[in-house]
């Protein structure tokens, strides 16, 4: 299936088979020492799913501007971002100061209007924009649809974390019970030469290289080629996509929880298909006040602790001033 991105199969371990968790365990400690992608199959969750959600993303961005428009992104970090609505700004891999040119949607756990967190405007807790049902039926429970099925998968998961650092299966169960997720939508149009330079090999990046913020991204597999990761050696390769598998990452918050022990391996997008490409990644991490520092078994005399203690909230607020246009307060040099 790859060569050089681990392949983890869950179907052991969910079926109970004794010692399956910390035979995985160890799987996921060398992806993410020698990778910081894998693979995972044996998932449970049903193709026909992944496909009804790519025929959702491209439906959505098939609507009128104006009724995308409508959807504003907003302080949560949730509804629409225009067409380079952003730029890669966060990590000094980037090298481009142009923006990225995708546009997408953004959707957060399903918050009903009295919900304490929204009544009291807690950043990153606000209720999702959806567009009319009228001009999109069945899009909405599409997406809660999907968002449950990856939130499951990464439920599904952290036992497996928990056993590649070394930690009882239950250790993450509580700091996910109310996780944060984000689902990104996205759509690159076909990647446009640009006259100023080489940036993107003489292209415009639909993604410029970065690193992911979340502790687990769950990327459902894409028929439209584009993505490509950087092996830690610093060679650039093309991201394989196996049918119904999952290609998974962590970002900056799995480095905060393993002490830097895990990679978070850098990775862009370039659509010169010649067609329209969409994406679906969702993006899990601790909820929003949960204490997020070094895990116990990956601090010790030869590794002192390197993070101090955050949570979402605090990290994302940062972030985000950094990266998008419309939460940025003033340009942020790269660091
Ligand atoms: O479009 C893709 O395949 C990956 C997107 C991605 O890396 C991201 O949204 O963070
Ligand atoms: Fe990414």
């Amino acid at each position: 299936m790859s060569d050089i991105i681990p392949v983890l199969d869950l179907a052991p371990f969910l079926a109970g088979r004794a010692g399956a968790r910390e035979a995985l365990g160890a799987e996921l400690r060398r992806a993410f020492t020698d990778v910081g992608f894998y693979f995972v199959v044996g998932h449970g969750v049903p193709q026909d799913l992944v496909d009804a959600t790519f025929e959702e993303v491209r439906r959505f961005h098939a609507l009128p501007l104006a009724a995308k428009t409508a959807l504003a992104i907003d302080r949560h970090n949730i509804g629409y971002m225009p067409m380079r609505g952003a730029t890669t700004r966060f990590n000094a891999l980037s090298t481009t100061q142009r923006p990225n040119a995708n546009e997408a949607i953004f959707f957060k756990r399903e918050l009903a209007a009295d919900h304490p967190d929204v009544v009291a405007g807690v950043r990153f807790r606000g209720r999702n924009h959806w567009p009319d049902e009228a001009a999109l039926p069945g899009f909405r429970a599409a997406i809660l649809t999907y968002c449950d099925a990856m939130e499951g998968l990464g439920r599904r998961l952290l036992p497996v974390y928990a056993a590649a650092m070394e930690l009882p299966a239950d250790w993450f169960d509580a700091a996910f019970a109310d996780a944060m997720f984000t689902l990104r939508m996205s759509h690159y149009p076909p990647s446009e030469p640009i006259p100023d330079g080489p940036i993107g090999d003489g292209q415009e990046w639909g993604l410029a290289p970065h690193t992911d913020t979340s502790f687990l991204t769950l990327l459902a597999q894409n028929r439209i080629p584009g993505l490509s990761l950087r092996l830690p050696g610093g060679e650039w390769v093309d991201a394989p996509a196996p049918p119904g598998a999952f290609l998974v990452n962590g970002g900056n918050m799995l480095r905060l929880w393993t002490n830097d022990r895990f990679l978070a391996t850098p990775h862009r997008v370039l659509n010169r298909s010649g067609g329209e490409r969409y994406a679906i990644p969702f993006f899990m991490d601790a909820a929003h006040d949960w204490p997020i520092e070094p895990v116990p078994t990956m601090v010790d005399d030869a590794h002192p602790r390197r993070h101090a203690t955050t949570t979402y909230g605090a990290f994302m607020e940062t972030y985000q001033k950094s990266n998008f246009h419309h939460a940025m307060e003033k340009p942020t040099a790269a660091v």
